[in-house]
């Protein structure tokens, strides 16, 4: 089985350097003087520093190479992958395509699987999320994922072709769970940033993440998922990480709000947009989501971090 992975940001690289050292793989990147210079200098110094490709890697702009490969792996970022699936649908429409991306689409509400299956209903949908940094992966550093696919069959095909002596993927057919997760961590990871940039303190942080947890549950059940998926490395896992580590994009972009400073906007950022889908979805739903909605608002500028703290605090005393 071969497998080529497309997009050739940080995740991209990093997945497609480890699939290199089990067997020769490709990294296709849109833009044809990176992916030369990528392909001569054997590192991706714009997006993934210091992470020699082995040379069992190319990396090519050719189209042309989708057609040889059975299994891709999309790595282009959540916003971006509904035009992206429809620019290539006649070379994408029968393939096995595994999102490698986490957040909810702003226009629709809708996570990447959902977004796979209606861009290209007739490729098999997966998914591959969880707790990973780039870095970690590409430096070989032992990693779990979860690789979410129905049917199963297919599933256990793609485990045990993405997974490597560092890299052990766990299998389960619960995409919607593993799809939400994967994107609502990011939410939470942005309003941890914040409490630690504004110095509200480490039990703050602890209270978010368990009450963000609260609003993952929350929202994965009501669209079908399984308790279970949302307690795995796509859900609890990928939440611990992303919200304790300032290798975080959306942890780092959460401090400097917290710290009143600007951020980079060049930076790909997946809980900003993901907060802004997600409040708007659960208002539709009317589920309670007071810290993505709290997220949402400190983006927008309509509180201040101390606001929303008091906002929190005050709302009306409850069960756990
Ligand atoms: N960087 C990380 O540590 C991890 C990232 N992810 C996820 O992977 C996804 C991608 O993130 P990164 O690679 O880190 O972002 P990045 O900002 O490093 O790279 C994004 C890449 O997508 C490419 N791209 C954007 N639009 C495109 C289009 N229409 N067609 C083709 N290519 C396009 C860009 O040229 C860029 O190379 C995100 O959803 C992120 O949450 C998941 C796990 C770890
Ligand atoms: O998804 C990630 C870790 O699992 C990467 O997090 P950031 O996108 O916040 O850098």
């Amino acid at each position: 089985m071969s497998v080529a992975v497309l997009g050739a940001g940080a995740f991209g690289t990093a997945l497609a350097i480890s699939l290199a050292r089990k067997a020769p793989a490709t990294l296709w990147c849109r833009d044809e003087a990176h992916a030369a210079e990528m392909q001569a200098s054997r590192e991706n110094t714009r997006r993934l520093p210091d992470a020699p490709l082995p040379v069992s890697l190319t990396v090519t702009s050719d189209t042309d190479c989708f057609e040889a490969h059975d299994v891709i792996l999309l790595a282009v970022p959540m916003q971006k992958m509904r035009s992206f699936l429809v620019q290539h649908r006649a070379a994408l429409a029968t393939k096995t395509l595994v999102a490698c991306c986490k957040g909810i689409e702003l226009d629709t509400g809708l996570g990447p699987v959902s977004v796979l299956r209606e861009a290209a209903p007739e490729a098999t949908a997966a998914l591959l999320t969880g707790p990973s940094f780039a870095a970690d992966i590409a430096k070989g550093l032992p990693t779990a994922l979860t690789l979410a696919c129905d049917p199963d069959e297919t599933g256990k095909m793609l485990q045990s072709s993405l997974s490597t002596d560092n890299l052990r993927l766990y299998r389960t057919t619960d995409l919607v769970g593993a799809e939400i997760g994967g994107a609502l961590k990011n939410v939470i990871a942005i309003a941890c940033g914040a409490v630690i940039g504004a110095q509200l303190g480490d039990s703050a942080r602890a209270a978010l993440m368990t009450r963000g947890y609260a609003e993952m549950q929350r929202l994965a059940l009501a669209r079908g998922a399984r308790p279970e998926t949302l307690a795995g490395l796509s859900g609890f896992g990928d939440l611990t990480l992303t919200c304790g580590s300032e290798q975080s994009r959306n942890f780092r972009l959460g401090l400097s709000l917290g710290r009143g400073e600007v951020f980079d906007p060049s930076i790909t950022v997946e809980g900003a947009a993901t907060a802004r889908a997600t409040a708007k979805a659960a208002q539709v739903m009317g589920l309670e989501m007071p810290i993505t909605q709290t997220v949402t608002n400190l983006l927008d500028q309509r509180l201040t971090i101390a606001d929303a703290a008091d906002q929190l605090l005050k709302r009306p005393l409850k069960e756990e």
